[in-house]
This record gives C-alpha cells, sequence and structure tokens, in this order.
C-alpha cells in the first residue's frame, strides 16, 4: 500500500481536540506538516498504515490536548516575582510596582524578564500569551529566542515613563517596534492602553485611530477594582465601561483583562459589542479585587478566556492553576456546581483565548489545517490513575508539573525540563543578575 509523508506523527492515548466541543478520542495520531500545520487526526492503526512520518513520538500514556492560551500578562514581570506581596492593586502599583519599573526596566530586563517568563510558560503548556509590557521590541527578542508564540501589545498610558514621555511617544514606539517584528510568524500585536485611570478620553481617541486604521485590536485592563468604578463616577460621573463604549472602544477587538465588578447592563453591553474577557483569577484574588462573575458572563454569550497576569501579582504563569481555580471558584461563589464544567474550563484556556486574540482560525483547538501548538501531559502518575475521564484530570487534577511536550507550530519547543532554544544557566544568571537591582523596591 502507498503511504504519504508528512513531518511528524504524534501518537497519544488520548487526544482531546477542544473542537469539536466534548470530543475525546483515543489512541489517535496528530500528523504535522513540514510547514507545522495539522495534517490530518486518525485512529493510529489507521494512521500506521496510511502515513510515513519522518519522526514519531508515541505516548502511550498521555493526553495531547491544544496548546494553552494566556490571556493577559506581563511577561517581564518575571523579575518582579515575590518583591510586594499582599497589597492591594492601587497601593502594589502606585508604592512599590511602578517605582520599581521607573528605576530598573530597560530593553535588557524586558528582554531578559521575559525570555524566563517564555521558559516557565513552556514548561507549563502555555503556547501563546497575550501580553501587555514596555519595550516590547525587546519581549519579541527573547520569544523569538523561546520560540513561544505572543502576541504583543503596543502600550499606551498618558504617564511618562523609562520607555516614552506621553501617549504619542509610546504610540510612536510601539508602531516602530511593530514594524521589526512583522514576517516573524509567531509575533502579533495589539494596541494596549493600560487602563481607563491612565488614560485620557483623547488618547483613547488616537488609539482608536490607529486600531481602526491598522486593524488592530485593543488590550487594556478594565473594572478590576471598586476603586478604578469610583474614582471613574468621581471623575467622569460615570463607571470606565460606558465610557469606553462612549469613545467608541467596545467592539469585537477589545480584549478586556480582569471586568471583576460588572452589572447586568455592562455585560449585555460587552456582549452586544462582541467584546472578551480576560478572566485572571488568581491575580484578582492575591490583590483583593474580588470575584468576576464567570458563570453571568457566559450566559450572556461573552466570550471568557483565561489568564495569569504578571508573575509580580499571581505569582505563577501557571494555566492549570488559573483553569482550575476559575472552575471551582465559579461554582464556589454561585453555589451551583454545575456551572464552569472541566469542559468550560479548558475551552477558556485555549479555543477561547484564541477566538479573543482573532487567531482561532490558527490556534485554540486541534484541527487539520490550523497549526500545530500542541501539549502532551503524562497521565500515567499516581495521583491521575485510574482515569475516568482526561478532561476532568486535566482541569481537576493535573498539573504544570506533568506537562512533559510542547509543540509550537510542530516545533519541539519544551520536552521533560530541556528546552529547545533556552539554556537553563541562562535563566540562573538572568535571575542572579536581576535580583540585587529589584532588592531595594522589596516590600
Ligand atoms: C504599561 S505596561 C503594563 C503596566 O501594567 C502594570 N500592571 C501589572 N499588573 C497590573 C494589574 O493587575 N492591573 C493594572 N496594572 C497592572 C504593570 O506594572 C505595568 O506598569
Ligand atoms: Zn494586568
Amino acid at each position: 500500500m502507498n503511504t504519504t509523508e508528512v513531518a511528524l506523527a504524534i501518537e497519544a492515548r488520548w487526544v482531546i481536540p477542544v473542537i469539536p466541543q466534548g470530543v475525546v478520542l483515543e489512541h489517535t495520531t496528530v500528523l504535522i506538516n513540514d510547514d507545522g500545520s495539522i495534517h490530518a487526526i486518525l485512529p493510529t492503526a489507521e494512521a500506521r498504515a496510511t502515513f510515513q512520518a519522518t519522526r514519531v513520538v508515541r505516548l502511550e500514556h498521555h493526553a495531547l490536548m491544544p496548546g494553552l492560551i494566556n490571556l493577559h500578562t506581563h511577561a517581564a514581570m518575571t523579575l518582579m516575582r515575590g518583591m510586594a506581596d499582599d497589597l492591594p492593586l492601587m497601593d502594589w502599583l502606585q508604592h512599590h510596582i511602578w517605582p520599581a519599573e521607573r528605576a530598573a526596566v530597560t530593553p535588557r530586563f524586558v528582554r531578559d524578564g521575559t525570555l524566563l517568563a517564555s521558559a516557565e510558560m513552556l514548561a507549563g503548556g502555555v503556547t501563546c500569551f497575550n501580553d501587555m509590557y514596555f519595550y516590547p521590541d525587546a519581549a519579541a527578542e527573547a520569544v523569538v529566542q523561546a520560540g513561544i508564540r505572543a502576541h504583543l501589545g503596543l502600550v499606551v498610558m498618558d504617564f511618562p515613563s523609562a520607555y516614552a514621555t506621553d501617549a504619542d511617544d509610546y504610540l510612536l514606539k510601539g508602531l516602530e517596534a511593530r514594524d521589526g517584528w512583522r514576517g516573524t510568524s509567531r509575533i502579533t500585536s495589539s494596541l494596549a492602553p493600560h487602563a481607563p485611570y491612565t488614560m485620557s478620553d483623547r488618547s483613547f481617541e488616537k488609539v482608536m485611530t490607529y486600531a481602526e486604521q491598522l486593524g488592530l485590536g485593543i488590550h487594556t485592563h478594565l473594572h478590576e477594582t471598586r476603586t478604578e468604578l469610583d474614582q471613574s463616577v468621581a471623575q467622569y460621573g460615570i463607571r470606565p465601561i460606558q465610557r469606553m463604549a462612549d469613545l467608541g472602544i467596545l467592539g469585537p477587538g477589545l480584549v478586556a483583562a480582569h471586568a471583576v465588578h460588572l452589572d447586568e447592563a455592562e455585560r449585555t453591553l460587552l456582549k452586544e459589542f462582541g467584546c472578551h474577557i480576560a478572566h485572571c483569577p488568581a491575580s484578582n484574588l492575591k490583590l483583593g479585587s474580588g470575584i468576576a462573575n464567570v458563570p453571568a458572563m457566559l450566559e450572556t454569550g461573552i466570550n471568557v478566556g483565561l489568564g495569569t497576569d504578571g508573575a509580580a501579582s499571581n505569582n505563577r504563569l501557571d494555566m492549570f492553576a488559573e483553569m482550575r481555580l476559575a472552575a471551582l471558584l465559579a461554582k464556589g461563589a454561585s453555589e451551583d456546581a454545575a456551572v464552569v464544567p472541566a469542559t468550560t474550563a479548558l475551552e477558556m484556556a485555549t479555543i477561547n483565548g484564541a477566538r479573543a486574540l482573532g487567531l482561532d482560525d490558527k490556534i485554540g483547538s486541534i484541527e487539520p489545517g490550523k497549526l500545530a501548538d500542541l501539549v502532551a501531559i503524562d497521565m500515567d502518575s499516581a495521583i491521575c490513575n485510574p482515569c475516568f475521564d482526561p478532561v476532568s484530570h486535566l482541569v481537576y487534577v493535573a498539573g504544570r508539573e506533568h506537562v512533559t511536550h510542547t509543540w509550537v507550530a510542530g516545533e519541539l519547543c519544551y520536552q521533560e525540563g530541556i528546552y529547545a532554544h533556552v539554556e537553563p544557566a541562562e535563566l540562573k544568571e538572568i535571575t542572579t543578575q536581576w535580583y540585587p537591582k529589584l532588592s531595594p523596591f522589596r516590600v
């Protein structure tokens, strides 16, 4: 019998494609083309009979799922992990993080911190992250080195920083940075106005003009704390979402990070405009911001993805932890065990994130034609046996420590403690170098 050639065949005990919804395939092989796209998904016996793969990976006890998509990060903040804990958002930002950022953030800081974050995320099954930080060109350098995929926000705010002076300067620098990574297939961009409380109406209007002209999405913090809402009412007479609506910011390109405090009318508005929410359960809890009403968001029909936020407020970039927390918090807060089942939590961490970034034609599920951004999880550990339902185990039992392989566009970027493009010694050197520079800001 004639066989067709493919670059890679991954044979897995279970394949969880995410689309179609709720499907779990057993003894299945994902066949991958030379260009990193998925060729076909077939029962392993059939794949072996029909295809000749240059490389075969046999995962007898593993689940293979789409790479996790971290929908809200500040990757470089890994260098500030644990520097200022147990503080509410505004105190944390104004008295600790922003002073440290003014003093320490340089292109090198962002490159180093983003490399550290990329390594942590690849080892935890994350293949794509939606970032917002200063010097995105330096972040891009680290992303390219690590081999991960990133949607880099071109940050804008009205406050001067080491990076830029005012909104025009942020926009100029961001757009210049974007020119530098055009043609880099694993990097895409958005405009990232920081938050309603750091942006004037005029600056938001400028962001909107560029977003429309360049076809870019918008990534912003929105309705994160009650303080943010109270300040907005005091200054503008309206809550931030209404202000965003009046400024024309709401739309299908908007990813609103946090959205902890929403009333029913605001949820309806976000749904009607097709906005997306990056739910960040761990960061919301650690900063004492509150518990987002995810069941109500989903009930309204809003697309909700999951994010870690930065490592300085989480303090992990662990999407397995976020999936579990999202499911448990929703049940506990609503007193309804049926809300956010494991399947939904997994969708939030994969296909919903892809939809929010406008990348769902390429990533977020295991489907022919999509890119092979894939993660293998060892399900043979004692705590994963017996396994009645691998999706249940992925959300409620397994952790990032069970991730064995992470592929981005068919490239094996991480396998069992070894990175394709990052040396552990380099990561150690980075943390050793930055620690003394950040120590003076420690609480
Ligand atoms: C201008 S780059 C991004 C900016 O955001 C800050 N930041 C980190 N975490 C949060 C958060 O939860 N809410 C608001 N702002 C946050 C970060 O320190 C940078 O200054
Ligand atoms: Zn954030």
